[in-house]
Protein backbone atom coordinates (compact mmCIF):
# COMPACT_ATOMS: atom_id res chain seq x y z
CA UNK A 1 0.00 0.00 0.00
CA UNK A 2 1.46 3.49 -0.89
CA UNK A 3 2.58 6.12 1.55
CA UNK A 4 3.16 9.66 1.53
CA UNK A 5 5.94 11.08 3.48
CA UNK A 6 5.77 14.60 4.01
CA UNK A 7 8.08 17.06 5.72
CA UNK A 8 6.18 19.74 6.69
CA UNK A 9 7.86 23.56 6.94
CA UNK A 10 8.37 24.79 3.42
CA UNK A 11 6.05 27.68 2.28
CA UNK A 12 4.14 27.07 -1.10
CA UNK A 13 4.84 29.24 -4.09
CA UNK A 14 3.83 29.03 -7.90
CA UNK A 15 0.98 27.91 -10.08
CA UNK A 16 -1.49 24.47 -9.38
CA UNK A 17 -3.56 23.27 -12.75
CA UNK A 18 -6.98 22.06 -11.28
CA UNK A 19 -8.82 19.09 -13.01
CA UNK A 20 -12.00 18.56 -13.30
CA UNK A 21 -14.60 17.32 -10.82
CA UNK A 22 -14.24 13.89 -9.47
CA UNK A 23 -18.31 14.45 -8.60
CA UNK A 24 -19.22 15.61 -11.87
CA UNK A 25 -17.48 13.23 -13.92
CA UNK A 26 -18.47 10.25 -12.27
CA UNK A 27 -22.54 11.03 -13.25
CA UNK A 28 -21.42 12.67 -16.28
CA UNK A 29 -20.05 8.93 -17.45
CA UNK A 30 -22.89 7.27 -16.15
CA UNK A 31 -24.95 9.35 -18.34
CA UNK A 32 -23.53 7.86 -21.69
CA UNK A 33 -25.13 5.15 -20.92
CA UNK A 34 -28.46 7.08 -21.99
CA UNK A 35 -27.29 6.88 -25.30
CA UNK A 36 -26.01 5.00 -28.46
CA UNK A 37 -24.44 7.80 -29.49
CA UNK A 38 -20.54 8.75 -28.69
CA UNK A 39 -20.53 11.37 -25.57
CA UNK A 40 -17.25 13.00 -26.08
CA UNK A 41 -15.88 14.55 -22.51
CA UNK A 42 -13.52 16.42 -21.75
CA UNK A 43 -11.63 17.45 -18.53
CA UNK A 44 -11.87 14.33 -17.30
CA UNK A 45 -10.64 14.00 -14.00
CA UNK A 46 -7.25 10.58 -14.05
CA UNK A 47 -8.56 9.54 -11.00
CA UNK A 48 -9.06 5.74 -9.68
CA UNK A 49 -13.09 6.43 -9.57
CA UNK A 50 -12.80 7.28 -13.10
CA UNK A 51 -10.69 4.27 -14.24
CA UNK A 52 -13.54 2.13 -11.56
CA UNK A 53 -16.09 4.05 -13.11
CA UNK A 54 -14.86 3.38 -16.85
CA UNK A 55 -14.09 -0.45 -16.03
CA UNK A 56 -17.89 -0.92 -14.42
CA UNK A 57 -19.44 0.61 -17.97
CA UNK A 58 -16.83 -1.68 -19.90
CA UNK A 59 -18.09 -4.82 -18.43
CA UNK A 60 -21.41 -3.96 -19.42
CA UNK A 61 -20.77 -3.56 -23.26
CA UNK A 62 -19.61 0.56 -23.15
CA UNK A 63 -17.03 0.80 -25.56
CA UNK A 64 -14.22 3.89 -24.62
CA UNK A 65 -11.55 5.70 -26.06
CA UNK A 66 -9.35 7.60 -23.19
CA UNK A 67 -6.61 9.94 -23.85
CA UNK A 68 -5.37 12.34 -21.14
CA UNK A 69 -8.29 14.34 -20.02
CA UNK A 70 -10.46 12.94 -23.14
CA UNK A 71 -13.09 9.61 -22.76
CA UNK A 72 -15.49 9.53 -25.99
CA UNK A 73 -17.90 6.89 -24.55
CA UNK A 74 -19.69 4.33 -26.86
CA UNK A 75 -22.86 3.20 -25.40
CA UNK A 76 -24.13 1.26 -28.87
CA UNK A 77 -23.43 -2.36 -27.48
CA UNK A 78 -24.83 -2.40 -24.19
CA UNK A 79 -25.43 -5.77 -23.04
CA UNK A 80 -25.20 -6.54 -19.60
CA UNK A 81 -27.56 -4.68 -17.29
CA UNK A 82 -25.65 -5.45 -13.99
CA UNK A 83 -23.36 -3.34 -11.84
CA UNK A 84 -21.68 -6.10 -8.88
CA UNK A 85 -21.01 -5.67 -5.29
CA UNK A 86 -17.07 -6.11 -5.98
CA UNK A 87 -17.70 -2.82 -7.76
CA UNK A 88 -19.74 -1.10 -6.03
CA UNK A 89 -18.05 -1.72 -3.05
CA UNK A 90 -14.87 0.25 -3.82
CA UNK A 91 -16.97 3.29 -5.16
CA UNK A 92 -20.42 4.09 -4.26
CA UNK A 93 -21.06 6.64 -6.98
CA UNK A 94 -21.96 3.20 -9.11
CA UNK A 95 -25.40 3.31 -8.10
CA UNK A 96 -25.54 5.91 -10.62
CA UNK A 97 -25.97 3.75 -13.25
CA UNK A 98 -29.75 2.50 -11.46
CA UNK A 99 -31.35 5.13 -13.50
CA UNK A 100 -29.83 5.37 -16.89
CA UNK A 101 -29.61 1.38 -16.88
CA UNK A 102 -33.39 1.60 -15.94
CA UNK A 103 -34.60 4.44 -18.36
CA UNK A 104 -33.33 2.84 -21.27
CA UNK A 105 -33.40 -0.37 -20.77
CA UNK A 106 -36.49 -1.04 -18.76
CA UNK A 107 -34.15 -3.13 -16.33
CA UNK A 108 -31.23 -2.95 -14.11
CA UNK A 109 -29.29 -5.04 -11.32
CA UNK A 110 -27.15 -3.47 -8.97
CA UNK A 111 -25.32 -4.31 -5.60
CA UNK A 112 -26.93 -2.50 -2.90
CA UNK A 113 -23.74 0.33 -2.18
CA UNK A 114 -22.43 -0.93 1.76
CA UNK A 115 -21.98 1.61 4.79
CA UNK A 116 -18.70 3.83 4.80
CA UNK A 117 -16.56 5.36 6.83
CA UNK A 118 -18.19 8.53 6.92
CA UNK A 119 -22.00 7.19 7.34
CA UNK A 120 -24.51 4.58 6.09
CA UNK A 121 -25.33 6.06 3.37
CA UNK A 122 -28.28 4.68 2.66
CA UNK A 123 -30.47 4.78 -1.30
CA UNK A 124 -33.69 4.60 -0.52
CA UNK A 125 -34.42 8.07 -1.66
CA UNK A 126 -32.83 6.44 -5.15
CA UNK A 127 -35.73 4.00 -5.07
CA UNK A 128 -38.62 5.61 -3.60
CA UNK A 129 -38.61 8.31 -6.85
CA UNK A 130 -37.88 4.82 -9.32
CA UNK A 131 -40.92 3.40 -7.53
CA UNK A 132 -42.60 6.62 -7.85
CA UNK A 133 -42.00 6.39 -11.46
CA UNK A 134 -43.82 3.35 -11.74
CA UNK A 135 -40.47 0.86 -11.62
CA UNK A 136 -40.92 -2.56 -9.60
CA UNK A 137 -38.31 -2.55 -7.43
CA UNK A 138 -37.36 -5.57 -5.19
CA UNK A 139 -34.30 -6.12 -3.06
CA UNK A 140 -32.71 -9.75 -2.95
CA UNK A 141 -29.57 -10.94 -2.11
CA UNK A 142 -27.50 -7.47 -1.51
CA UNK A 143 -28.98 -6.18 -4.98
CA UNK A 144 -31.37 -4.02 -6.21
CA UNK A 145 -33.26 -6.00 -8.98
CA UNK A 146 -35.69 -2.17 -11.09
CA UNK A 147 -37.70 -3.41 -13.62
CA UNK A 148 -40.12 -0.94 -15.72
CA UNK A 149 -41.42 -1.33 -19.13
CA UNK A 150 -41.04 2.74 -19.56
CA UNK A 151 -41.20 4.40 -16.74
CA UNK A 152 -43.80 7.30 -16.06
CA UNK A 153 -43.13 11.19 -14.98
CA UNK A 154 -44.22 11.83 -11.46
CA UNK A 155 -43.48 14.16 -9.34
CA UNK A 156 -41.09 13.31 -6.62
CA UNK A 157 -40.10 14.97 -3.14
CA UNK A 158 -37.54 13.50 -1.79
CA UNK A 159 -36.86 13.09 2.25
CA UNK A 160 -33.42 15.40 2.22
CA UNK A 161 -31.60 16.87 -0.41
CA UNK A 162 -29.63 14.37 -1.75
CA UNK A 163 -27.04 14.76 -4.54
CA UNK A 164 -26.56 11.50 -6.29
CA UNK A 165 -30.15 10.88 -5.42
CA UNK A 166 -30.79 13.77 -7.34
CA UNK A 167 -28.47 13.07 -10.69
CA UNK A 168 -29.84 9.31 -10.93
CA UNK A 169 -33.40 10.51 -10.50
CA UNK A 170 -32.50 13.13 -13.18
CA UNK A 171 -30.77 10.74 -15.69
CA UNK A 172 -34.02 8.09 -15.42
CA UNK A 173 -36.71 11.11 -15.97
CA UNK A 174 -35.37 12.47 -19.16
CA UNK A 175 -35.96 9.28 -21.13
CA UNK A 176 -39.52 8.78 -19.06
CA UNK A 177 -42.70 9.04 -20.48
CA UNK A 178 -43.87 12.85 -19.50
CA UNK A 179 -42.78 15.17 -17.16
CA UNK A 180 -41.58 14.82 -13.81
CA UNK A 181 -41.04 17.19 -11.34
CA UNK A 182 -38.06 16.41 -8.56
CA UNK A 183 -38.78 18.78 -5.61
CA UNK A 184 -36.07 19.65 -3.02
CA UNK A 185 -33.26 18.59 -5.76
CA UNK A 186 -29.79 18.98 -4.58
CA UNK A 187 -28.43 22.69 -6.34
CA UNK A 188 -24.58 21.51 -6.38
CA UNK A 189 -22.45 22.37 -9.51
CA UNK A 190 -22.05 18.94 -10.15
CA UNK A 191 -25.92 18.30 -10.67
CA UNK A 192 -25.91 21.26 -12.99
CA UNK A 193 -23.05 20.15 -14.76
CA UNK A 194 -24.94 17.02 -15.27
CA UNK A 195 -28.04 18.58 -16.08
CA UNK A 196 -26.17 20.88 -18.89
CA UNK A 197 -24.70 17.74 -20.64
CA UNK A 198 -28.33 15.68 -20.75
CA UNK A 199 -29.96 18.94 -22.21
CA UNK A 200 -26.85 18.85 -24.56
CA UNK A 201 -27.63 15.20 -25.64
CA UNK A 202 -31.80 16.61 -26.21
CA UNK A 203 -33.09 16.14 -22.95
CA UNK A 204 -35.77 19.05 -21.63
CA UNK A 205 -35.00 20.20 -18.26
CA UNK A 206 -36.61 23.42 -17.00
CA UNK A 207 -34.95 24.89 -13.42
CA UNK A 208 -31.33 23.78 -14.01
CA UNK A 209 -29.41 25.05 -10.40
CA UNK A 210 -32.50 25.42 -8.48
CA UNK A 211 -34.20 22.88 -5.85
CA UNK A 212 -37.14 22.07 -8.62
CA UNK A 213 -36.17 20.55 -11.80
CA UNK A 214 -39.05 20.22 -14.40
CA UNK A 215 -38.29 17.71 -16.86
CA UNK A 216 -40.44 16.78 -20.33
CA UNK A 217 -39.38 12.91 -21.72
CA UNK A 218 -37.94 12.19 -24.62
CA UNK A 219 -38.21 9.42 -26.49
CA UNK A 220 -34.24 8.91 -27.20
CA UNK A 221 -31.40 11.21 -26.44
CA UNK A 222 -28.84 11.84 -28.98
CA UNK A 223 -24.74 12.28 -28.72
CA UNK A 224 -22.97 15.32 -26.90
CA UNK A 225 -19.46 17.05 -26.69
CA UNK A 226 -19.40 18.11 -23.21
CA UNK A 227 -16.19 19.60 -20.81
CA UNK A 228 -16.59 18.59 -16.96
CA UNK A 229 -16.13 21.92 -14.47
CA UNK A 230 -13.28 22.21 -12.45
CA UNK A 231 -13.22 20.55 -9.52
CA UNK A 232 -13.88 22.79 -6.29
CA UNK A 233 -13.20 20.50 -3.68
CA UNK A 234 -9.82 20.14 -5.13
CA UNK A 235 -9.46 23.66 -5.28
CA UNK A 236 -10.85 24.59 -1.88
CA UNK A 237 -8.00 21.90 -0.56
CA UNK A 238 -5.08 23.55 -2.34
CA UNK A 239 -6.24 26.97 -0.96
CA UNK A 240 -6.34 25.30 2.55
CA UNK A 241 -2.97 24.11 1.77
CA UNK A 242 -1.43 27.24 0.77
CA UNK A 243 -3.39 28.98 3.63
CA UNK A 244 -1.96 26.39 6.20
CA UNK A 245 1.92 26.39 4.94
CA UNK A 246 1.86 29.53 4.24
CA UNK A 247 2.97 31.24 0.90
CA UNK A 248 1.57 32.66 -2.38
CA UNK A 249 -0.45 30.26 -4.77
CA UNK A 250 -1.82 30.48 -7.93
CA UNK A 251 -4.78 27.38 -8.94
CA UNK A 252 -5.58 27.51 -12.77
CA UNK A 253 -8.40 25.65 -14.79
CA UNK A 254 -10.59 26.68 -12.13
CA UNK A 255 -13.94 28.50 -10.80
CA UNK A 256 -14.17 30.62 -7.92
CA UNK A 257 -18.30 31.30 -8.45
CA UNK A 258 -18.67 27.96 -6.78
CA UNK A 259 -16.68 28.24 -4.11
CA UNK A 260 -18.14 31.57 -2.16
CA UNK A 261 -18.71 30.47 1.31
CA UNK A 262 -14.88 28.39 1.23
CA UNK A 263 -13.11 31.56 0.22
CA UNK A 264 -14.89 33.71 2.22
CA UNK A 265 -13.87 31.48 5.63
CA UNK A 266 -10.29 31.62 4.25
CA UNK A 267 -10.67 35.48 4.20
CA UNK A 268 -11.81 35.29 7.73
CA UNK A 269 -8.82 33.04 8.46
CA UNK A 270 -6.56 36.12 7.26
CA UNK A 271 -5.74 34.88 3.82
CA UNK A 272 -5.87 37.02 0.73
CA UNK A 273 -7.88 35.28 -2.00
CA UNK A 274 -7.80 37.65 -5.08
CA UNK A 275 -9.85 35.71 -8.44
CA UNK A 276 -9.93 36.26 -12.06
CA UNK A 277 -12.07 34.43 -14.78
CA UNK A 278 -10.44 31.03 -14.29
CA UNK A 279 -7.80 31.45 -11.54
CA UNK A 280 -7.86 32.36 -7.72
CA UNK A 281 -4.58 33.29 -6.09
CA UNK A 282 -4.45 32.82 -2.28
CA UNK A 283 -1.74 34.51 -0.49
CA UNK A 284 -0.99 34.14 3.31
CA UNK A 285 1.49 34.96 6.01
CA UNK A 286 1.75 34.53 9.66
CA UNK A 287 -0.67 32.49 11.70
CA UNK A 288 -4.55 31.66 10.15
CA UNK A 289 -7.54 33.01 12.62
CA UNK A 290 -9.59 30.44 13.84
CA UNK A 291 -12.62 30.13 11.52
CA UNK A 292 -16.15 28.74 12.72
CA UNK A 293 -18.69 26.94 10.37
CA UNK A 294 -21.41 24.04 9.96
CA UNK A 295 -21.70 22.21 7.04
CA UNK A 296 -24.88 22.37 4.63
CA UNK A 297 -25.85 21.30 1.05
CA UNK A 298 -24.71 24.08 -1.86
CA UNK A 299 -24.87 26.62 -1.56
CA UNK A 300 -23.43 26.72 1.99
CA UNK A 301 -20.37 24.87 3.54
CA UNK A 302 -19.68 21.93 2.21
CA UNK A 303 -19.17 18.70 3.77
CA UNK A 304 -16.31 17.87 1.67
CA UNK A 305 -14.26 20.72 2.52
CA UNK A 306 -14.77 20.02 6.23
CA UNK A 307 -11.80 17.52 6.97
CA UNK A 308 -9.54 20.54 4.92
CA UNK A 309 -10.49 23.39 6.66
CA UNK A 310 -10.16 21.73 10.31
CA UNK A 311 -6.53 21.08 9.43
CA UNK A 312 -5.95 24.58 9.06
CA UNK A 313 -8.48 25.68 12.70
CA UNK A 314 -6.08 23.55 14.51
CA UNK A 315 -2.94 25.44 13.97
CA UNK A 316 -5.04 28.92 14.23
CA UNK A 317 -5.22 31.45 16.49
CA UNK A 318 -8.04 31.31 18.77
CA UNK A 319 -10.96 28.31 19.28
CA UNK A 320 -13.40 27.17 16.61
CA UNK A 321 -16.67 25.00 16.16
CA UNK A 322 -17.19 22.80 13.35
CA UNK A 323 -20.04 21.32 13.01
CA UNK A 324 -21.01 18.05 10.48
CA UNK A 325 -24.67 18.32 9.43
CA UNK A 326 -24.71 15.84 6.18
CA UNK A 327 -23.06 12.94 7.62
CA UNK A 328 -23.57 11.09 11.36
CA UNK A 329 -19.41 10.30 11.08
CA UNK A 330 -17.46 12.35 9.06
CA UNK A 331 -15.47 13.18 12.06
CA UNK A 332 -12.66 9.68 11.77
CA UNK A 333 -9.59 12.16 10.90
CA UNK A 334 -9.81 13.89 14.41
CA UNK A 335 -8.29 11.63 16.30
CA UNK A 336 -5.70 10.80 13.82
CA UNK A 337 -4.60 15.05 13.69
CA UNK A 338 -4.66 14.48 17.37
CA UNK A 339 -1.71 12.21 17.03
CA UNK A 340 0.14 15.78 15.32
CA UNK A 341 -0.55 17.62 18.53
CA UNK A 342 -3.68 19.11 17.24
CA UNK A 343 -6.56 19.71 20.33
CA UNK A 344 -9.67 18.74 18.91
CA UNK A 345 -12.73 17.54 21.23
CA UNK A 346 -15.86 16.06 19.98
CA UNK A 347 -19.83 16.91 21.42
CA UNK A 348 -21.74 14.81 19.27
CA UNK A 349 -21.66 16.33 15.42
CA UNK A 350 -19.82 19.18 16.57
CA UNK A 351 -15.63 19.16 16.93
CA UNK A 352 -14.46 21.91 19.13
CA UNK A 353 -10.72 22.86 18.18
CA UNK A 354 -8.40 24.56 20.53
CA UNK A 355 -5.83 26.27 17.55
CA UNK A 356 -1.89 24.56 19.01
CA UNK A 357 1.22 27.06 18.25
CA UNK A 358 3.15 24.12 16.94
CA UNK A 359 2.27 20.33 15.37
CA UNK A 360 4.96 17.85 15.69
CA UNK A 361 4.62 15.11 12.36
CA UNK A 362 4.02 11.59 13.13
CA UNK A 363 2.68 8.52 11.42
CA UNK A 364 -1.36 9.20 11.06
CA UNK A 365 -3.63 6.87 8.86
CA UNK A 366 -5.93 8.22 6.34
CA UNK A 367 -9.45 6.65 6.95
CA UNK A 368 -11.05 8.46 3.84
CA UNK A 369 -10.66 10.67 0.92
CA UNK A 370 -11.26 14.04 2.41
CA UNK A 371 -9.49 12.64 6.00
CA UNK A 372 -6.82 12.05 4.15
CA UNK A 373 -6.61 15.99 2.33
CA UNK A 374 -6.75 16.81 5.68
CA UNK A 375 -3.89 14.46 7.16
CA UNK A 376 -1.70 15.74 4.08
CA UNK A 377 -2.82 19.55 4.77
CA UNK A 378 -1.26 18.88 8.48
CA UNK A 379 1.63 17.65 7.65
CA UNK A 380 2.57 20.25 5.27
CA UNK A 381 2.38 22.53 8.20
CA UNK A 382 3.63 20.47 11.03
CA UNK A 383 7.22 20.16 12.27
CA UNK A 384 9.85 17.02 11.01
CA UNK A 385 7.92 14.26 9.04
CA UNK A 386 3.94 12.79 8.65
CA UNK A 387 3.58 9.49 6.99
CA UNK A 388 0.19 9.05 5.71
CA UNK A 389 -0.69 5.64 5.18
CA UNK A 390 -4.01 3.91 3.20
CA UNK A 391 -3.35 6.99 0.60
CA UNK A 392 -5.41 4.58 -1.76
CA UNK A 393 -8.39 6.51 -0.51
CA UNK A 394 -6.78 9.71 -1.94
CA UNK A 395 -5.99 8.52 -4.80
CA UNK A 396 -10.23 7.87 -5.26
CA UNK A 397 -10.56 11.54 -5.83
CA UNK A 398 -7.20 13.78 -6.16
CA UNK A 399 -5.63 13.87 -9.68
CA UNK A 400 -1.59 13.17 -8.25
CA UNK A 401 -2.24 15.44 -5.44
CA UNK A 402 1.96 15.02 -4.56
CA UNK A 403 3.07 16.21 -8.13
CA UNK A 404 0.99 19.15 -7.83
CA UNK A 405 1.90 20.50 -4.24
CA UNK A 406 5.99 19.47 -4.87
CA UNK A 407 5.21 21.67 -8.06
CA UNK A 408 4.94 24.36 -5.19
CA UNK A 409 7.46 23.74 -3.42
CA UNK A 410 6.13 21.11 -0.91
CA UNK A 411 8.83 18.22 0.11
CA UNK A 412 6.11 15.57 -0.17
CA UNK A 413 7.02 12.01 -1.75
CA UNK A 414 5.06 8.62 -2.45
CA UNK A 415 6.38 5.69 -1.24
CA UNK A 416 5.51 2.83 -2.88
CA UNK A 417 5.55 -0.65 -1.82
C1 LIG B 1 -20.11 10.99 -5.89
C2 LIG B 1 -20.66 12.18 -5.18
O1 LIG B 1 -21.19 13.09 -5.78
N1 LIG B 1 -20.49 12.21 -3.83
C3 LIG B 1 -20.95 13.36 -3.10
C4 LIG B 1 -22.42 13.21 -2.81
O2 LIG B 1 -22.61 11.99 -2.10
P1 LIG B 1 -24.08 11.39 -1.96
O3 LIG B 1 -24.87 11.76 -3.14
O4 LIG B 1 -23.92 9.96 -1.62
O5 LIG B 1 -24.63 12.18 -0.72
P2 LIG B 1 -26.15 12.61 -0.50
O6 LIG B 1 -26.33 14.01 -0.92
O7 LIG B 1 -27.02 11.59 -1.14
O8 LIG B 1 -26.28 12.46 1.07
C5 LIG B 1 -26.81 13.47 1.91
C6 LIG B 1 -27.41 12.83 3.14
O9 LIG B 1 -28.60 12.16 2.75
C7 LIG B 1 -28.60 10.82 3.20
N2 LIG B 1 -29.34 10.00 2.21
C8 LIG B 1 -29.04 10.14 0.88
C9 LIG B 1 -29.72 9.40 -0.07
C10 LIG B 1 -30.72 8.50 0.34
O10 LIG B 1 -31.35 7.80 -0.45
N3 LIG B 1 -30.99 8.40 1.67
C11 LIG B 1 -30.32 9.13 2.62
O11 LIG B 1 -30.58 9.00 3.82
C12 LIG B 1 -27.11 10.47 3.29
O12 LIG B 1 -26.87 9.36 4.15
C13 LIG B 1 -26.53 11.76 3.81
O13 LIG B 1 -26.67 11.84 5.20
O14 LIG B 1 -22.89 14.31 -2.05
C14 LIG B 1 -22.27 14.42 -0.75
C15 LIG B 1 -22.92 15.59 -0.02
O15 LIG B 1 -22.60 16.78 -0.65
C16 LIG B 1 -20.76 14.58 -0.92
O16 LIG B 1 -20.17 14.52 0.35
C17 LIG B 1 -20.17 13.47 -1.80
O17 LIG B 1 -18.84 13.78 -2.12
C1 LIG C 1 -17.50 11.56 0.05
C2 LIG C 1 -16.94 11.77 -1.15
O1 LIG C 1 -17.06 10.97 -2.23
P1 LIG C 1 -17.96 9.67 -2.45
O2 LIG C 1 -19.39 10.10 -2.42
O3 LIG C 1 -17.53 9.24 -3.81
O4 LIG C 1 -17.62 8.71 -1.34
C3 LIG C 1 -16.11 12.96 -1.42
O5 LIG C 1 -15.88 13.24 -2.62
O6 LIG C 1 -15.67 13.61 -0.47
Amino acid sequence: MDKLLITGGNRLSGEIIISGAKNAALPILCAGLLTAEQVKLSNVPRLHDVSTMLKLLHQMGMRYEQDADRVVLDGSAIDKLEAPYEMVKTMRASILVLGPLLARFGEAKVSLPGGCAIGSRPVDQHIKGLQAMGADIRIEAGYIHARAKRLRGARIVTDMITVTGTENLLMAAVLADGETVLENAAREPEVTDLANLLVAMGAKIDGIGTDRLIVQGVDKLHGAAHAVIPDRIETGTFLCAAAAAGGDVTLRNTRSDILDVAIDKLREAGAIVTSQADTIRVQMSGRPKAVSFRTTEYPGFPTDMQAQFMALDIIAEGSSHVTETIFENRFMHVQELNRLGARIEIDGHTAIINGAERLVGAPVMATDLRASASLVIAGLAAEGQTLVDRIYHLDRGYDRMELKLSGVGANIQRIKS
